[in-house]
């Protein structure tokens, strides 16, 4: 825990429609993810979970409000450097695994690693670690479709890994899976945030936010309880 500020949101706004049928999917939330936080955002379906991530990954631009990512402002970002920014910086986990079929799980690993310019040989080590970590070296040449849902979001994590990312951005990770895939999912989780890894998760799951420092409830777009896990993150844990 440096106490640095990785990902900081002031203002951030995300409306749909027009003044006839207007969706304040997200309405003027603050945020301060300091570096080596567990973050979890939870709430009911609607609330504007999924399009805070979006907002705060670069990969939807908000309505108003503005999000910095280790001090770069992302709201106003070319799209080109956006796409680098996502490349280099931040790791995303999504419920459907938005892994590539037609290659294995190391090659899933190693493209993300490749395509962030790590030379081939880096690369494919690199992603050998990786699976190591989350478990699954003996899955290595697997097919996605020769592995269990659990094993697969284990994968699209490692993938998410791969850049060493500044965050971890994950929607709904274990949303798609079993109660023992999601526990998986969840001890995994649960060894990055004690690795020290910054993590936002947004999630139904209450026991994602078990394993989080801290845990924001959100209802209507905005931010209704915040509920900083006494002392997790100032009392010399990590
Ligand atoms: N492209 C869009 N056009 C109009 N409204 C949208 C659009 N995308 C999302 N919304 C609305 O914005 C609100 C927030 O949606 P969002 O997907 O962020 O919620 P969520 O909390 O992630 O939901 P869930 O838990 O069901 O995934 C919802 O009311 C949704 O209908």
């Amino acid at each position: 825990m440096t106490g640095s500020t990785v990902l900081q949101a002031r203002g951030l706004s995300m409306r749909y429609g027009d003044e006839r049928a207007l969706v304040r999917a997200v309405d003027e939330v603050d945020l301060d993810v300091p570096a080596g936080q567990a973050l979890a955002v939870m709430g009911p379906s609607g609330c504007g979970k999924s399009t805070l991530l979006h907002l705060l990954g670069g990969l939807q631009r908000p309505t108003g409000g503005q999000v910095w990512l280790a001090g770069s402002r992302v709201d106003t970002m070319s799209e080109r450097a956006l796409a680098r920014l996502r490349r280099d910086r931040i790791g995303f986990v999504f419920q459907s695994f938005h892994l590539m079929d037609e290659l294995t799980a190391v090659e899933n690993v190693e493209l993300a690693a490749l395509l962030a310019g790590q030379s081939p040989g880096r690369a494919r080590k690199r992603a050998m670690y990786l699976l190591d970590r989350v478990g699954l070296a003996d899955r290595a040449a697997h097919l996605p479709s020769a592995l269990s849902g659990g094993q697969r979001q284990r994968v699209a994590i490692a993938r998410a890994l791969s850049n060493e990312p500044l965050v971890v951005l994950a929607d709904e990770p274990t949303g798609s899976l079993d109660s023992a895939a999601t526990l998986e999912v969840l001890r995994l989780f649960e060894e990055l945030r004690t690795a020290g890894q910054t993590l936002v998760v947004v999630t139904h799951d209450a026991r994602i936010a078990a394993v989080a420092d801290r845990v924001i409830a959100m209802r209507d777009g905005a931010f209704v309880d915040d509920n900083r896990l006494a002392g997790a993150v100032c009392d010399g844990r990590r």
